[in-house]
């Protein structure tokens, strides 16, 4: 069994070794490194997964996965240059990073491979893309693959698709939670107590989502079924196509796709 250390255990940190752990991994093969000792204590606390510093976990697990803020890329990759070589794989999941930043600043021949998640990881429904970097062959795709596939679906992507992918599908839960949020929002303002508002749209969303997974239909034929002719749906139908809500989230998508590739670019001239 591989060991994986998870550098930055934020929110995809945490979701992560909390996704393999309930996907029947060992503690005892996870590792994780972070800045304040607080936080590593309450992680070690609620997983029972130790904590290490950058040379421990460098020198103890097989797999770095690293998920820092990319804003906060160049201290960390400063502490992994002297202590990684080409027996480590390195598996980036920070937005916008391309994999040839990570080449340039660690030894020459160290695998890496950049990987855009997403949060429901946490309850093994995760989307994650993953693209090689130069030196990453077939054996660490299929490492990585195997790891991601404990705690959902895995998709092979080119890297030049991973701003793109970023923006549709790593933000993409946020997005859904939004309408949701905002749909309950329409409950209280037609008078459903809130409690009765959240329960109708969490199970609609979790029936549209199993529907649009399980039967193999195009989702405008899903929607068809449920608007009737000169019946409600089509009404709140036209109001959403009034105020251009397919328009704003092609922009919306647009722009997070944009933010994606600006994050990588202060590295452009490393
Ligand atoms: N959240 C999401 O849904 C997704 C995030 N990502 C990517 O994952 C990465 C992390 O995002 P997210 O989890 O949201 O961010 P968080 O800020 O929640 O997590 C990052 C964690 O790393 C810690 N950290 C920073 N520098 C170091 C270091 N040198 N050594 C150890 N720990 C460090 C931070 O500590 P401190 O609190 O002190 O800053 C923080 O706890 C980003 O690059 C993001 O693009 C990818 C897909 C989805
Ligand atoms: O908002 C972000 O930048 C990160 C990347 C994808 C999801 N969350």
């Amino acid at each position: 069994m591989t060991t994986v250390a998870v550098l930055g255990a934020g929110k995809i940190g945490e979701a992560l070794l909390s996704g393999l752990l309930h996907a029947g991994r060992s503690a005892d093969d996870l590792l994780f490194t972070e800045r304040h000792a607080e936080r590593a204590a309450e992680l070690t606390a609620t997983y029972g997964i130790r904590s290490a510093d950058v040379p421990t976990a460098a020198k103890t697990a097989d797999v770095l996965v690293v998920a820092v803020k990319p804003q906060d890329i160049d201290p960390l990759l400063d502490d992994l240059a002297g202590v990684v070589g080409p027996e480590t794989l390195v598996v980036s999941l920070c937005a916008g990073l391309p994999t040839a930043l990570f080449e340039r600043r660690l030894p020459h021949g160290v695998p890496v491979v950049r990987v855009m998640p997403n949060t429901p990881m946490l309850v093994g429904e995760a989307m994650s893309a993953i693209s090689p970097g130069r030196h990453a062959g077939p054996e660490h795709l299929a490492i990585v693959e195997e790891l991601l596939s404990a705690v959902g679906k895995v998709a092979r992507v080119p890297e030049s698709q991973q701003d793109a992918v970023t923006a549709l599908s790593g933000s993409g839960p946020a997005y859904f939670f939004f309408l949701v949020e905002a749909m309950i929002d329409a409950g209280i303002l037609l008078g459903l107590p809130r409690a009765v508002a959240e329960k109708l749209i969490v199970q609609s969303a979790v029936g549209a989502a199993a529907m649009l997974a399980e039967t193999g239909e195009h989702p405008v034929t899903l929607r068809e079924a449920v608007t009737s002719p000169a019946g409600t749906t089509i009404m709140a139908i036209r109001e959403l196509e009034r105020h251009g809500v397919r328009a704003a989230l092609l922009a919306a998508i647009e722009a997070a796709r944009d933010r994606s590739r600006e994050l990588g670019q202060p590295h452009d001239a490393d």
